[in-house]
């Protein structure tokens, strides 16, 4: 079964359209979702949570459709964003408390071996946390009430590199059962490249692809050439571009032939720049 469905998702605000977006993320997995400033990322989660409505298409979490069985999928889904919010005053022990009455499905015993692995204070309010802490405490409390799908929005970003190497291999673990799948947006790609399955990548409120990692990495490379052989290769083989004085490097698909000439690995960082960098998507 897929856990998220997405069809043909559109929504309009003045001056950005976000335009029949579709993908599907099987139960188990890890997508990220990348794309610029602006790309339309968080509006796209926030179409998933039914926080805001969309204009068209159709979103199923889990086989339910999100608007029509908004309930269900609620407690279907742990959600994180970029920033947490709590009652400031409280302790995690209080926090635990407030969190056992909002959740049906509360689990304390997971939710301090998650505060013990962070190594989060029990008795330090909430405000005293540093933004590194408190992003911590949202992402277990996110992980402890048998949400079936996680969602995060740029919520590893404040987080240290040692902080997000623990957590990343948190949320790999936490998949590992099969029954649990992660939605992750991220700016810092190379995190999404080494947890991710899927990587969907929005431009401009468009879908440029939605595809399995590894598939990525075989199919796409790096091509180095002179100004001479760019003239003798046909444009819709140049999937992306970087001209210099001296030659370019582009981006193609290795099954698109290209026997002739060196090719380089491309990362998915490659990929996503060399594809919007001289307006060849
Ligand atoms: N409530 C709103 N009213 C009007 N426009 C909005 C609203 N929310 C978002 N937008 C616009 O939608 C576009 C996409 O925004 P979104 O927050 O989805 O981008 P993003 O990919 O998450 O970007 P970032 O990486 O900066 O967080 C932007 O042009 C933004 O100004």
């Amino acid at each position: 079964m897929n856990a998220l469905e997405v069809k043909n998702l559109s929504k309009t605000y003045k001056g950005f359209n976000l335009s029949n977006v579709s993908f599907t993320l099987p139960k188990g997995c890890i997508m990220g979702l990348i794309g610029e400033n602006g790309a339309g990322k968080s509006t796209t989660i926030k179409l998933i949570m039914n926080t805001i409505r969309r204009d068209g298409g159709e979103i199923t979490v889990l086989g339910k459709d999100n608007t029509k069985d908004f309930k269900e999928t609620k407690e279907d889904i742990g959600i994180v964003l970029d920033e947490a919010y709590y009652p400031e005053q409280m302790t995690v022990l209080q926090i635990n408390k407030f969190l056992k009455y909002s959740y049906k499905n509360w689990e304390e015993d997971r939710f301090f071996n998650y505060l013990k692995n962070f190594k989060l204070p029990e008795k330090k309010a909430f405000k005293e946390f540093s933004r590194g802490m408190k992003m911590k405490l949202a992402i277990a409390a996110a992980m402890s009430h048998k949400a079936k799908l996680l969602i995060l929005d740029e919520a590893t970003s404040g987080l240290d590199p040692m902080a997000r190497d623990e957590i990343l291999d948190i949320f790999y673990e936490y998949t590992r059962d099969e029954e649990h799948t992660i939605l992750i947006s991220s700016h810092i790609v190379s995190d999404l490249e080494k947890l991710c399955d899927y990587i969907t990548f929005l431009h401009n409120g468009k879908l440029l692809f939605s595809e399995e990692k590894d598939r990525l990495l075989e199919e796409y490379a790096i091509m180095h050439c002179s100004k001479e052989d760019l003239r003798n290769i046909p444009k819709e083989k140049i999937l992306g571009k970087r001209t210099s004085a001296y030659g370019a490097d582009l981006l193609v698909k290795r099954s698109n032939g290209f026997k002739q000439y060196p090719l380089d690995k491309a990362g998915i960082e490659d990929i996503i720049l060399l594809m919007i960098k001289e307006g060849v998507a």
